[in-house]
């Protein structure tokens, strides 16, 4: 068991608190045929309007192009699993209706909730880094196995709030709005791109090579990496 200090704890969604078939196949699945459904439903929706105006741009459609061209565009980056902020958009707007109408249920490795209770109970703050949208985020701890988990964590960061998972400007970001320095925070993630971004800023990382897991084998280099969080222990300085 390592024993760490900190103020903080912000985790990362996909590889750390759930299996990525989770979020690859139950939400892609469950998001993919009611992308265009929900874009031609909501043609007043500011958020949805900004996303399809993003999407445009960002593809090089044209303004003239249906929302059929839009969808084929969004599927393209899904099977490529490009984390691209408008895709998560829409994605997190139908995860939020799905979650909301019962289609949904988080399901979370079986060491993550003990650990993020153990953490809250000690009286850690508990944030999220995840490309998966603030919204998302939220309507995913809302439902899950475990039940309601939503309490547990006081802020929230996507990459529209805080900026791409693998460059240092997020991190410094994020800790500003957690008012925090670097060396008080400790990153959970899956990826090693990620925590080296979190280490240039400062922050304390953990990586989690969890078995079966796409970076289950990766090489974490000089940062801490785990197998699941009960290896590590996370306390108040
Ligand atoms: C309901 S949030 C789903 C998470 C998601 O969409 C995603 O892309 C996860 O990426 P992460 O940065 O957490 O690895
Ligand atoms: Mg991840």
């Amino acid at each position: 068991m390592t024993a760490l200090t900190a103020r903080w704890v912000v985790v990362d969604i996909e590889g750390t608190l759930t299996p990525t078939s989770q979020v690859h196949v139950v939400l892609y699945d469950y998001a993919r045929p009611r992308l265009g459904p929900w874009i031609d439903s909501h043609p007043r929706d500011p958020i949805v309007v900004d996303a399809v105006s993003a999407i445009r741009s960002l593809s090089g459609l044209p303004d003239s192009a249906n929302t059929e061209a839009i969808v084929e565009v969004l599927h393209g980056w899904m099977d490529a699993d490009q984390k691209i902020a408008p895709l998560k958009t829409l994605q997190g707007l139908i995860w939020q209706r799905g979650y909301a109408d019962g289609d949904l249920v988080t399901e979370f490795f079986p060491d993550v909730v003990p650990a993020l209770r153990s953490w809250h109970d000690t009286g850690l703050d508990l944030a999220v880094f995840s490309s998966g949208s603030v919204a998302g985020q939220v309507a995913s701890f809302s439902r899950t196995t475990d039940g309601d988990v939503t309490s547990l964590f006081s802020a929230h960061f996507d990459t529209v709030n805080a900026g791409p998972k693998r460059e240092r400007p997020s991190y410094t970001a994020i800790a500003a709005a957690l008012n925090a320095a670097g060396p008080q925070i400790v990153f959970f993630s899956d990826v090693p791109a990620e925590l080296d971004a979190a280490a240039e800023d400062g922050w304390q990382t953990v990586g989690l090579a969890r078995p079966g897991e796409p970076f289950g084998d990766a090489d974490f280099g000089t940062h801490l990496a785990i197998k699941a969080f009960a290896e590590v222990s996370v306390d108040l300085p």
